[in-house]
């Protein structure tokens, strides 16, 4: 259970969640930021598609009907479900954030996950991995789930139009083997990483109003790759946790880098914003996020940035360029106005390092296109991989920007984005 992301993100990936229930991202995710855009935590992978609903195995047509049934009551369910969940184990309370309303969203969310891939086996269990492996930092043990699962039961079956035993038992079924996977992966996570780690703000760069870049540094070895994305809690906000993207490939201090956007009623980003100053300590959970390069080919990157999005394509950069590796590498870059161009000067600077390296801004103040639409005046894109990180919109409209323009699904990287991952 948990409390709650990929990502995606409050401004980052995807936000992460609770039992079983996805945050950013297999992936984006994202997976990432105050938005608890799936932190995703938990990303499914975005470029996969959800099977047709009248598709699959005879549990996974009852376990879609009941969550279409009880979809015009999904806030209720999720309110009983917890209301269950505390009156009956409320040894578990403590696990969960004081607020619960961005938790409680997290749940149904999962579910809808969940019951979409139920078919799609490699999906699903990669998704549920990642999510066995994000609840250790909640302090979720394998006993805990049996009564999560009991209480998901209780709700559902007092909301479902049809509950009768073939329906609840397909529920069982599921939720046990779903379970049972979240628990395998956190008891073979715990023999090599920790729950979490601590990090100490090293430092704190106001880069606009709203904008700060973080430098941290963990008290153990870290290990992630360019792409990813981890999620955050502070000490201003316990139990509550969001993810953000690493803002630079790992580096030989190991130190990591983050950049935080506060978000309109953003606890966590306004936190780290406004509050955060070197010295405070913060938590982070592992590693999680599937939008890496991939080292086996030579393709170009065709990279999309928007916003603080474009701290993961930083890391890409980062990560191509410690390999030596000379494949082009063209990076759009928007964002409203010039002065929203917070990180600018690095890309800049990098483009000057690396001859294989374009860095374009996109500004609305520009006669340009919007961030996506600016990718059709140059090109071709034939042999390269897109890689794209931003604000939900930007990336629904850039997916099917490049689809248009004859990128394949499968050449197309991303952190979950709400509604199109659940995460
Ligand atoms: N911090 C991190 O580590 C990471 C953050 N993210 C996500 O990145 C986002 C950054 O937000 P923010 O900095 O406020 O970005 P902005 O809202 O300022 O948008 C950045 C750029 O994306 C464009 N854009 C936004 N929506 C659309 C759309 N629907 N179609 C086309 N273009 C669009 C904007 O154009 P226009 O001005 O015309 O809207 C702008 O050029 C957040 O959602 C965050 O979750 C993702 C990965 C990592």
């Amino acid at each position: 259970m948990d409390a709650p992301t990929a990502t995606p993100g409050e401004n980052a990936t995807p936000g992460e969640g609770g039992w079983f229930m996805p945050s950013q991202g297999a992936s984006a995710r994202p997976p990432i930021g105050d938005q608890d855009t799936s932190e995703a935590s938990l990303r499914v992978p975005a470029q996969r598609s959800a099977p047709a609903a009248e598709e699959g195995s005879p549990d996974a047509l009852l376990i879609r009907r009941t969550m279409t049934e009880i979809g015009p009551d999904a806030d209720k369910v999720t309110s009983y479900f917890y209301a269950l969940l505390f009156v009956r184990h409320p040894e578990l309370r403590s696990l969960f954030p004081a607020a619960m309303d961005t938790q409680r969203d997290r749940l149904l969310k999962a579910l809808l996950t969940a019951a979409e891939y139920l078919d799609n086996t490699p999906v699903l269990v990669d998704y549920l991995k990642s999510l066995g492996r994000g609840h250790r930092k909640y302090g979720t043990r394998a006993e805990h789930y049996p009564a999560v699962g009991e209480c998901l039961i209780g709700a559902l079956s007092r909301y479902a139009t049809v509950w009768n035993r073939e329906t609840e038992a397909a529920w069982v079924r599921a939720y046990t083997t779903m379970s049972q996977v979240m628990i395998d992966a956190a008891a073979a996570d715990e023999l090599r990483a920790p729950a979490w780690w601590q990090a100490e703000i090293v430092t704190h760069d106001l880069r606009t109003r709203d904008v700060a870049i973080l430098t941290v540094r963990p008290d153990q070895p870290y290990p992630f790759l360019a792409g990813q994305y981890t999620s955050v809690e502070t000490p201003w906000w316990p139990r509550v946790w969001r993810h953000y993207s690493f803002a630079s490939a790992p580096r030989s201090d190991g130190l990591l880098t983050f950049h935080v956007k506060a978000v309109p009623a953003g606890w966590v980003s306004n936190a780290l914003v406004h509050r955060a100053r070197p010295g405070d300590v913060i938590r982070l959970g592992p590693p999680a996020g599937s939008m890496t390069v991939d080292h086996t080919t030579d393709s170009g990157l065709l990279c999309l940035g928007g916003g603080t999005g474009i701290a993961p394509i930083k890391a890409l950069v980062e990560d191509v360029a410690v390999r030596g590796e000379r494949r082009p590498v063209e990076v759009f870059y928007g964002a409203r106005t010039d002065h929203d161009l917070y990180d600018i000067g690095t890309m800049l600077r990098l483009q000057q390092s690396h001859p294989w390296l374009s860095v374009r801004p996109v500004t609305d103040q520009q006669a340009h296109p919007r961030l996506p639409d600016a990718i059709r005046a140059y090109g071709p894109w034939a042999g390269y991989d897109a890689y794209l990180s931003g604000p939900p919109g930007m990336i629904r409209s850039g997916i099917d920007t490049l689809r248009d323009i004859g990128i394949p699904s499968h050449r197309i990287r991303h952190d979950a984005v709400e509604g199109l991952l659940v995460g």
